[in-house]
């Protein structure tokens, strides 16, 4: 499990984060949630003893965070937002390099990983692209079958079909009972793989809850396109559905909650196209709370 109780990290100019408390529970995933400079990494890095508290107290399973990091790096994988990794070694020497560190004789996790997806460990770091060096580096934090992972923004420098292979990853770890804290500027990320998720900003937690709960009071957008204007008029008349736009045939639509009735509404007026608009994370904030995320 791990703890955080009354967390601060003071840089001074309001930046760092404050007065921080919540738990991840064993087994849990949970989506630590914020924009640029929200103190995301800041958490991430105090978690694994890389820097000290201003205040407060944090533990990984009983262990001080501070006092205790050689411990908790031995149980723990620890993604950082920006990986350096050794360029001129191959990726297969890489993790041999990773599993002298932690006294493993075993690759097979982390080749496991690069496998899943696709990535050829027999390049040198050098000549991997941006994307092919963040999944050997996820590769790397797996080698050692952690029971923790802490991963900060994991899913950036990923494209769409690498993230969705990083999904599936996750999910795998978490359905093996793993404990994972994911930092994330991505409200889709979070809402996918997350079973809590907490907002921070400026450096406070200003909420935090049940995945269920914010999914369920979220909102989802679509731009619809009938076959007719009368047929679009038609449904911003009946539907009772929030329309954020209108332009001729095509209207945005605005749905919280579950879907199925929507659908089953839809199902009444000829449509011919149907398209989901990503929310960003601010958008979802805004929506549920009011106010700005940023600062
Ligand atoms: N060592 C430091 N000294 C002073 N200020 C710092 C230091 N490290 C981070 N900060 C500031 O603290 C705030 C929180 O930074 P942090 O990197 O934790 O945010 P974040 O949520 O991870 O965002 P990002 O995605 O931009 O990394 C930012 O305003 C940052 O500029």
């Amino acid at each position: 499990m791990i703890r955080i109780k009354n967390v601060t990290k003071d840089y001074g100019s309001n930046k760092g984060v404050f007065d921080l408390s919540f738990e991840v529970q064993d087994q849990e995933t949970f989506g630590l949630l914020g924009m640029e400079g929200a103190g995301k990494t800041t958490l991430l890095q105090i978690l694994m003893g890389f820097s000290n508290l201003s205040g407060g107290r944090c533990t990984i399973n009983a262990k001080h965070c501070w006092k205790q990091s050689t411990g908790i790096k031995n149980f723990t994988g620890y993604l950082p937002q920006k990986i350096t990794l050794p360029e001129s070694m191959t990726g297969l020497q890489f993790f041999r390099f990773l599993a002298d560190l932690r006294n493993r004789k075993s690759l097979e996790k982390a080749i496991r990983t690069a496998d899943a997806f696709e990535l050829d460990t027999s390049k040198k770091i050098r000549d991997l692209n941006q994307e092919e060096k963040k999944k050997l580096a996820i590769a790397g934090v797996f080698l050692h079958d952690p029971e923790v992972l802490l991963l900060d923004e994991p899913e950036s420098d990923l494209g769409e079909k690498a993230k969705v292979q990083f999904m599936n990853l996750i999910l795998e770890e978490k359905s093996r009972g793993k404990t994972i804290l994911i930092a994330t500027g991505s409200f889709a990320t979070a809402e996918r793989l997350c079973d809590r998720i907490g907002i921070l900003r400026r450096g406070m937690l200003v909420n935090l809850d049940d995945v269920s709960v914010i999914r369920e009071a979220s909102r989802k957008v679509f731009c619809i396109g009938f076959r007719s204007e009368l047929e679009a008029v038609r449904f911003v008349r009946e539907s009772g559905f929030d329309v954020l736009n209108k332009n001729a045939t095509q209207l945005t639509v605005s749905v919280s909650g579950e879907l199925q009735n929507f659908i089953k509404v839809l199902s009444g007026y000829k449509v011919l196209t149907m398209e989901s608009i990503p929310q960003t994370l601010e958008e979802t904030f805004t929506y549920l709370y009011g106010g700005d995320l940023s600062d």
